[in-house]
């Protein structure tokens, strides 16, 4: 039994004998994500003293106005993992491409990569309002010692190691799982040590709360406006309450802690809606599922779904599980 309190780096310790490949790489990996989490942290905390708010003057692969932060995290997070030389490629939101990474001797024997949407939630960081940085981790499928290729990047969600995410928050959090539980842990700013604050982390099976931008109404599938009908009217527990901050992890956080569910649907303007498989909905579907929740792109299990391409985006339906299967039979016209 883990004790509350406990430090993040015993609690990777203490659970590293549980872990079937316990060579000790993925220990070290989820150490450094870990530090390169409070760097990235030392520097949101400052944001509006340090030039870090606003565009950085380019257009990432999405489409999007790279924000100052986006490549701030980016850099941190890619240079924490490269100098530590172990992981064998990185996938980011904000890099067109994958990268391989080849260790001294151009003989890569690490077995796992990293794809990491750096930070989340990019609408929010010059108003003060929560962001995150998003994390999944797999074994590699190609030779050991060999370059990485884009086939190890393309697996489907269930063959995932680990996922994670950091909230930048109230408090700063770091919750993970490595298929055994979800576990949460929150960031002493004193001592710059994250400690087990919310051990064995699980969905409530339903909720009162949803999270959707409602902006967009006009261009939802009619599954989807029927549902937001549906949580809105006045019967049994409901109408729910409308809560969306506009950051995945936080919308997603809050609602694994109160129950809810978040939504992303496609839409008329967005044909495949706007989060990314890999980045986004993969690790936080991974978590959901570790948590007792569900994910589908209104149709089908995230984690089930083979992905194609580096980039591409899904529908994404995430949270209590009886709060999704209700979406996705409105989905589903039942
Ligand atoms: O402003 P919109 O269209 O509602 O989108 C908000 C969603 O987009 C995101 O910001 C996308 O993530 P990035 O900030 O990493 O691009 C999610 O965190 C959030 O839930
Ligand atoms: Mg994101
Ligand atoms: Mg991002």
């Amino acid at each position: 039994m883990i004790k509350k309190n406990t430090t993040l780096g015993e609690f990777i310790i203490e659970n590293q004998s549980s872990f079937q490949y316990s060579s000790g790489e993925l220990s070290k990996l989820i150490n450094a994500i870990r530090l390169a989490a409070k760097v990235v942290n030392h520097e949101v905390n400052k944001a509006g003293l340090i030039d870090i708010i606003g565009n950085a003057g380019d257009i990432n692969i999405q489409g999007e106005d790279q924000q100052k932060l986006d490549v701030l995290a980016n850099d941190k997070f890619i240079q924490t993992l490269k100098n530590r030389e172990i992981v064998c490629g990185i996938a980011s939101e904000e890099e067109d491409d994958f990268i391989s990474i080849n260790s001294s001797d151009n003989k890569n024997q690490n077995k796992y990569i990293v794809l990491i949407d750096p930070l989340d939630g990019s609408s929010n960081i010059d108003v003060n309002v929560s962001v995150g940085t998003i994390f999944s981790i797999y074994r590699r499928v190609t030779p050991l010692g060999t370059t990485v290729t884009l086939e190890d990047f393309l697996q489907p969600g269930r063959e995932q190691i680990a996922a994670g995410y950091i909230v930048y928050g109230t408090s700063t959090m770091l919750v993970y799982t490595t298929g055994d539980g979800v576990n949460g842990f929150t960031l002493n700013p004193a001592l710059g040590t994250f400690y087990l604050s919310h051990p064995n982390m699980e969905f409530p099976e339903s909720g009162m709360i949803y999270s959707i931008n409602e902006g967009n109404y006009v261009h939802f599938p009619q599954g989807v406006k029927d549902y937001i009908k549906y949580c809105q009217k006045e019967e049994g527990d409901r109408p729910y309450t409308s809560r969306y901050i506009g950051s995945l992890v936080s919308d997603f956080h809050r609602n694994m802690i109160k129950g809810g569910i978040y939504l992303y649907p496609k839409s008329s303007v967005a044909a495949e809606g706007k989060l990314r498989l890999l980045y986004e909905c993969n690790p936080m579907a991974f978590i959901a599922e570790q948590a007792k929740g569900k994910a589908s792109d209104g149709f089908r299990a995230i984690l089930d779904i083979k992905p194609t391409e580096l980039h591409q985006r899904i529908p994404f339906f995430c949270g209590s599980r009886k709060m999704v299967e209700k979406a996705e039979e409105f989905m589903q016209g039942k």
